[in-house]
């Protein structure tokens, strides 16, 4: 007979999530740690990643609130805060808290014991763009947001049907947004890949505000994959399109996805937006609209990547905004004068926000004629801010 009791499967699962937890250190995003660490270790079976990498997601949405407690402790309390059906892992330690996972947040604060402090959780909150409600924003990165796909004009039918047919639960939100569970296979589902894009709710919503008109010049100057050109073109196909980006890997994706939207009429072009040398190096020097979606802290899209909360450094925020105030001086000059400028941010952050607003009005010439927060914590999707002037 054994001294002691073999490890269960739920011990085996939280000391690896603490092993994995440990051995983290926030250099690279968490989704690629965990495949090498699954890599590195491939007895596990697929069931066995899953639940693992849920436990590893879950500590890290607590963010920095309660960073006392005991690793294994923090990883239960994370478990019980998030999930929202009984499990046999909860049951195995706390089935006091099992037994209430059904229960609300608040509900579930109180018989743990302990007080949601936003500030705490997100040392942040202080930068906080306005209109972003603290507490409520610091309690969402508790939830995966939604995995959100556009439709493209004239498919949304047919793309309804298919998921009709494989059995996807979705929620339409507004004209060609579809809400999706998480880890849906998309590729598989929905093999046309010209008839929707992904594509987070806020960052649909961006376009609203680009109104492109026929026949006119319109540079995504920091266009990665280009998620926003390929909306300014659906909005209005009949425009000239120059795509850049500092990185050159970025931009072969860039034509690759825009093969795949069936896309041709535009230009690319690698362009560094802070070089002294951008104008001799620009392909034409008018635009009648300019998308500037800057580089930044990307703190609207934590809820996704919630590991970013415990190792960003608030001095980071400092040299975002400056990297944007940069960028914002080198590019205005190229509008015409009454052309369009569409600032986009996805972070919460005054300082990339509103103080970005303020510097456009101020040093570049442009005239602000809407900017705002928009808002998907309460809604499963990313917060982003958006800014749209006029160039005098
Ligand atoms: C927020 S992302 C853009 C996302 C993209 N517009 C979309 O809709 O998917 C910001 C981009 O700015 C680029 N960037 C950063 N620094 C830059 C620079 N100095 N010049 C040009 N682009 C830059 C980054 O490579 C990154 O792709």
């Amino acid at each position: 007979m054994p001294i002691f009791a073999p490890m269960t499967r739920w011990e085996n699962y939280i000391n690896t999530a603490e092993k994995i937890i440990k051995g983290y250190n926030g250099a690279l995003p968490l989704h690629h740690s965990l495949k090498a660490f699954f890599k590195a270790n491939p007895h596990m079976g697929s069931r066995d990643r899953k639940r693992i990498q849920q436990l590893v997601y879950q500590y890290f949405r607590l963010g920095r609130w309660q960073a006392a407690l005991p690793l294994k402790e923090r990883i239960l309390l994370g478990v019980f805060l998030c999930e929202h059906a009984p499990d046999d892992l909860l049951q195995f330690f706390r089935p006091d808290w099992n037994e209430r996972a059904t229960a609300s947040l608040e509900e579930k604060l109180s018989l743990a014991g302990f007080t949601w402090d936003a500030r705490e959780a997100f040392p942040f909150a202080a930068h906080l763009s306005e209109g972003i409600d603290a507490g409520t924003f610091t309690r969402s990165h508790l939830q995966q947001p939604h995995l959100f796909i556009r439709t493209r004009p004239g498919k949304k039918q047919g793309v309804v049907r298919l998921l009709e047919a494989a059995g996807i639960p979705f929620e339409a939100v507004g004209e060609s947004a579809l809400a999706l569970p998480n880890g849906t296979k998309t590729e598989i589902i929905l093999p046309e890949k010209s008839w929707y894009e992904i594509q987070d709710l806020s960052s649909q919503e961006t376009g609203l505000r680009f109104q492109p008109e026929a026949g006119e010049h319109w540079w995504d100057c920091c266009a990665a994959s280009g998620g926003k050109s390929i909306l300014l073109h659906d909005l209005q196909p009949k425009i000239h399109l120059l795509a850049s980006d500092v990185r050159a890997s970025i931009l072969e994706n860039l034509k690759k996805r825009f093969a795949e939207a069936g896309l041709k009429n535009y230009s690319s072009k690698v362009l560094d937006l802070t070089s002294p040398s951008l104008r001799s190096e620009m392909p034409r020097t008018r635009f009648s609209g300019i998308i500037l979606d800057a580089p930044c802290s990307g703190s609207g899209t934590w809820g996704r990547t919630p590991e970013s909360i415990s190792f960003f450094k608030a001095g980071q925020i400092a040299e975002y905004a400056a990297l944007q105030k940069k960028i914002a001086r080198n590019v205005t000059p190229f509008l015409e004068p009454g052309g369009r400028l569409v600032y986009i941010t996805c972070s919460v952050f005054r300082e990339e926000n509103e103080d970005a607003v303020a510097f456009l009005q101020r040093e570049c010439g442009v005239e602000v004629e809407e900017s705002g927060v928009i808002g998907g914590y309460e809604r499963g999707a990313d917060t982003m801010f958006v800014a749209v002037g006029r160039k005098k």
